[in-house]
């Protein structure tokens, strides 16, 4: 479960009274997610619906951010990408402040997330992101990525000496592997407003529908083709990284193609991209692995499921995986 800091009843129907939404009759942390606090939020009698998310803003988000995301949401959601906005206050205020943390409450979206998707789901995953990376073509929201290339030196460095504890091969493999992707990293390949956080959690279904998008605090401006390689490496594999699924990966590069054709430089980027977000999820898992505090309530991630994951993507017998 992913609470890192907790709000009593008084404090959040004290924080509600300042919007439209009614009177709080419940709430309750949220299981999944590990980067901020999250709670299902239902109220009565309002004119703005009646179940809302409540985001407290953790560990890895600016607060300086939250802006750029708010306006990213609310250009999304007037081209018609099913992405939830933040709600206003009677001030129309939209990033406010509870139990000391920046907080935001958000529109609710139905749907469930996946842990196991089937082809016909990846497709539909494929789709949405090649309509978001569309409808940002006129967004000049400007975020630099914060987990890009240049911050895997440093995430490895603040693991140093404590790899041990998860496992004694990875020293030596994200050591290899900085110093590869330091070496091959593709340059100039168009750029876009990306989501960089696509898992199967993040996309909200209602049978093969996408019905939302969520979780945009890791998006900012990189490659465009980056963004695709994190969704392919977080959707065709087991969650445990031991089994790659090949109907799931064709069906969602199939998605994204039939609705945004790469150049045929970034499909060649394709496979060190993929590597690099294996690596990125490795070294932020393990960083959180060694450093998530004893009393949140919080399920850590396995950094080994995105190890084998750049082992995969890293064997040249699967250079044509993309095509
Ligand atoms: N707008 C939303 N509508 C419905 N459910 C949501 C929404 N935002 C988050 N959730 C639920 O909360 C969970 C955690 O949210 P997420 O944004 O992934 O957390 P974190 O910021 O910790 O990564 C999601 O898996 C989903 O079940
Ligand atoms: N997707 C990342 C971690 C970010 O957390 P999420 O709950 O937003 O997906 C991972 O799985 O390591």
């Amino acid at each position: 479960m992913a609470v890192y800091t907790h709000v009593s009843a008084e404090m959040m129907a004290r924080f509600l009274r300042d919007y439209d939404t009614g009177e709080l009759i419940s709430f309750k942390g949220i299981a999944e997610g590990v980067e901020n606090s999250n709670f299902l939020v239902e109220t009565r009698g309002g004119k703005d619906g009646h179940r809302f998310i409540l985001t407290l803003y953790e560990k890895r988000v600016d607060p300086g951010d939250l802006p750029f995301f708010m306006a990213l949401l609310d250009h999304l959601a007037e081209r018609g990408c099913r992405v939830p906005r933040a709600i206003a206050d009677r001030n129309g205020v939209q990033i406010r402040e509870l139990a000391g943390r920046p907080a935001c409450l958000i529109e609710f979206l139905e749907g469930i997330s996946l842990t196991s998707p089937s082809p016909a789901q990846a497709r539909a995953a494929g789709e949405a992101l090649a309509r978001m990376h569309h409808a940002v073509a006129d967004f000049d929201g400007a975020r630099p990525n914060s987990m890009g290339l240049a911050s895997w030196h440093e995430l490895a460095g603040r693991c140093d000496g404590q790899w041990q504890q998860i496992d004694p091969a990875l020293e030596a493999l994200v050591e290899g592997e900085l110093a590869f992707l330091a070496e091959h990293w593709p340059q100039n390949l168009p750029q876009s407003v990306i989501h960089a956080d696509l898992f199967p959690d993040n996309v909200l279904m209602l049978g093969d529908s996408v019905s939302g998008l969520i979780d945009f605090y890791f998006s900012c401006r990189d490659a465009r083709a980056y963004d695709l390689a994190v969704t392919h490496s977080a959707w065709c594999f087991s969650p445990d990284g031991r089994q790659f699924d090949s109907a799931v990966s064709d069906a969602l590069l199939q998605g994204y193609h039939a609705n945004l054709k790469l150049t045929p430089q970034e499909i060649a980027a394709l496979p060190i991209l993929a590597r690099g977000s294996a690596l990125r999820f490795t070294l932020s898992r393990a960083y959180d692995w060694i450093n998530t505090p004893p009393d949140a309530l919080v399920t850590r991630k396995d950094p080994m499921a995105f190890a084998r994951r750049l082992i995969f993507y890293a064997d040249p017998a699967k250079a044509g995986l993309f095509g």
